[in-house]
């Protein structure tokens, strides 16, 4: 078993050192969103209990943790989707409890926010789910709306005609692409993906993790992804946070991960599917 660990764990120092030298060249240690000391509850269930996470701009971080262990709360809490009980969030360098409104509204044009699902408008086209941003927060004629969407659609790899497509029309993976254009709209700096591969096969799966790669290697993005896609989290993510017992259980790369001995980590990151993933890559 520990020759097993130490010939996975080499394997993938290398794979990280590629990729680390593959990152471009932003300030890594620019920390883009800090959450200190976050508590939430409902009630008298405590979800998250004195949490610390930092994401640093242009990275691709995957966040994971048993089902049920509160990845979705954190992420809705850090979109003010659900109120905190204590605890300290900043986004670019401003915490959102001490800024203005009109502060708070450049902030949320900031972030961008893939849903698990997809989440689009069933009776908007896929050209008018895009442009549901930027009619809440810009002020731009019609004409400019359409010219960007049009290059929203072309980014995330959609064919021109999709603009016209209902979502009910799309497929799986098209529906992932139109939620990712919804979520570019606004050029955000970090972006959120809940669960952004879920119900993917695997190739389309392995499309949309090289679409984020190409995204954050050309639009200098930092990606906060949600997943329990082994595959995405080997091959696309820089950093992982496993999340477990209300906290950050650990943070690294992918050896860190193989060198924790977490009961949870060690059968997740260790177990038959990820040693078939390590064995495939190489
Ligand atoms: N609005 C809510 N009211 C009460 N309890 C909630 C609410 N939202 C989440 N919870 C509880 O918080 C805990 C964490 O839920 P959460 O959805 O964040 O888990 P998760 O890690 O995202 O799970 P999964 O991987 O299955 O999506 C669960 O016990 C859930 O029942």
């Amino acid at each position: 078993m520990d020759e097993e660990r130490q010939e996975m764990q080499a394997q993938q120092a290398e794979k990280t050192e590629d990729r680390v030298n593959e990152l471009p060249a932003t300030d890594e240690h620019e920390v883009i969103l800090s959450v200190k000391d976050l508590t939430v509850a409902f009630g008298s269930h405590v979800v998250l209990d004195k949490l610390n996470l930092d994401i640093y701009r242009g990275e691709i971080l995957g966040f994971v943790g048993a089902s049920g262990a509160g990845k979705s709360v954190l992420m809705r809490t850090v979109l003010r989707l659900l109120p905190k009980q204590s605890g300290k969030i900043t986004i670019l360098g401003s915490e959102y409890d001490e800024v203005s409104d009109e502060e708070r509204i450049v902030l949320d044009t900031r972030l961008g926010v893939l849903f698990q699902h997809g989440a689009l408008f069933s009776a908007l086209t896929v050209r008018e789910n895009i442009q549901v941003p930027m009619r809440e927060y810009l002020n731009l004629p019609q004409e400019m709306m359409d010219e960007l969407a049009r290059l929203k659609i072309d980014m995330v790899g959609l064919a021109p005609e999709a603009a016209d497509k209902y979502p009910s029309e799309l497929s799986g993976g098209m529906i992932k692409r139109a939620a990712l254009a919804r979520a570019l709209a606004l050029d955000p700096d970090l972006v959120f993906l809940d669960e952004p591969t879920s119900g993917l096969d695997p190739i389309g799966a392995a499309e949309f993790d090289n679409l984020i790669a190409k995204l954050r290697d050309t639009l200098g993005l930092t990606v906060y992804m949600v997943t329990h896609d082994l595959d995405s989290l080997f091959s696309v993510c820089d950093r992982i946070a496993v999340l477990g017992k209300k906290k950050v259980l650990v943070e690294g790369t992918i050896d860190d991960m193989l060198a924790c001995d977490d009961e949870w980590v060690t059968s997740y990151f260790r177990g038959k599917r990820a040693r078939s993933i390590v064995r495939e890559q190489d």
